[in-house]
């Protein structure tokens, strides 16, 4: 089956700093991918050029089979792609409900009313229909998050794009999350989640990639991609020969990605 999202080539520098650099990524139908990297790296701005509020320096990207690099934001949100966001930015005056109203009209260019029966399913869904009728400024910081995958999720979406939704959550709190999202998984959608939890990631994703100084350093299972040498020297400072003799040592016999 073809890819739901394709990178090819994809550049993208501001000034001297190099954010894509002649990526390619595919992305399966159904599949949740997860990303990490270092402060930086350009995890936010990949989305941002997936999603079309950046543009590249060079490359193609396509989505349900369609090149949509020249695609503007907009249309590609009708196409089916729909993100949250690092720090979560609801109509902070508006209720819950007409937060949602609000995302799923706009992003499918449809009447408000059409979109009341999907707002309140994923209300429902997100464990947020008790507070449907509070403004959204007042919630919690997980049920900020719950309506950052809410407002989403009422448009729809064959892909969507989480950014660090777990960050600053206690571990009750991130658990919660957790099973939201592979609940969220179970209805089919395509997942890419860029998150500096690195737990809830590995319980959630098919596959991780690491972005850093603008290449994927590794492309493999959760399990091997958070023990990559490359990655552990990114992370932790130690040099990747070390680290690749250290899990050679430690777990005879596993695969550890060249
Ligand atoms: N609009 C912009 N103009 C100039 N530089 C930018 C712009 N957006 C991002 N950058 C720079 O690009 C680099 C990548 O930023 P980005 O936010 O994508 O990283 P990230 O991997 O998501 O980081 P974090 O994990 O801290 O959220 C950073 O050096 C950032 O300062």
């Amino acid at each position: 089956m073809a890819p739901i999202l394709s990178l090819r080539g994809v550049s993208r520098s501001f000034g001297a700093v190099v954010v894509a650099r002649d990526l390619d990524l595919d992305l399966a139908e159904g599949e949740a991918l997860g990303m990490l990297g270092p402060n930086g790296a350009g995890k936010s701005t990949l989305f941002g050029l997936i999603t079309g509020t950046l543009s590249l320096n060079s490359g193609t990207i396509s989505f349900g089979g369609q090149d949509i690099t020249h695609i503007p934001a907009a249309q590609r949100s009708r196409l089916g792609m729909a993100r949250s966001f690092q720090v979560p930015q609801p109509f902070s005056g508006m209720t819950v409900f007409e937060n949602c109203v609000a995302a799923g009209a706009f992003a499918r260019n449809q009447a408000e009313r059409a979109v009341y029966e999907r707002a309140a399913y994923v209300l429902d869904q997100c464990g947020l229909t008790a507070k449907a009728n509070v403004k959204a400024g007042t919630l919690t910081l997980l049920d900020r998050k719950r309506l950052e995958l809410a407002r989403a999720l009422t448009t729809r979406p064959r892909l969507l794009l989480l950014d660090e939704v777990a960050g600053g959550l206690s571990e009750p709190e991130c658990a919660i999350l957790i099973e939201l999202i592979k609940d969220i998984r179970t209805t089919g959608v395509s997942l890419i989640w860029i998150e500096h939890v690195i737990h809830a990631l590995v319980a959630v994703v098919d596959r991780v990639v690491v972005l850093a100084g603008g290449v994927f350093i590794a492309d493999d299972t959760p399990q091997r991609a958070i023990q990559h040498p490359k990655v552990v020297e990114v992370y932790m400072g130690i040099p990747a020969s070390e680290a690749a003799e250290t899990a050679a040592a430690g777990s005879e016999g596993r695969h550890v990605p060249a």
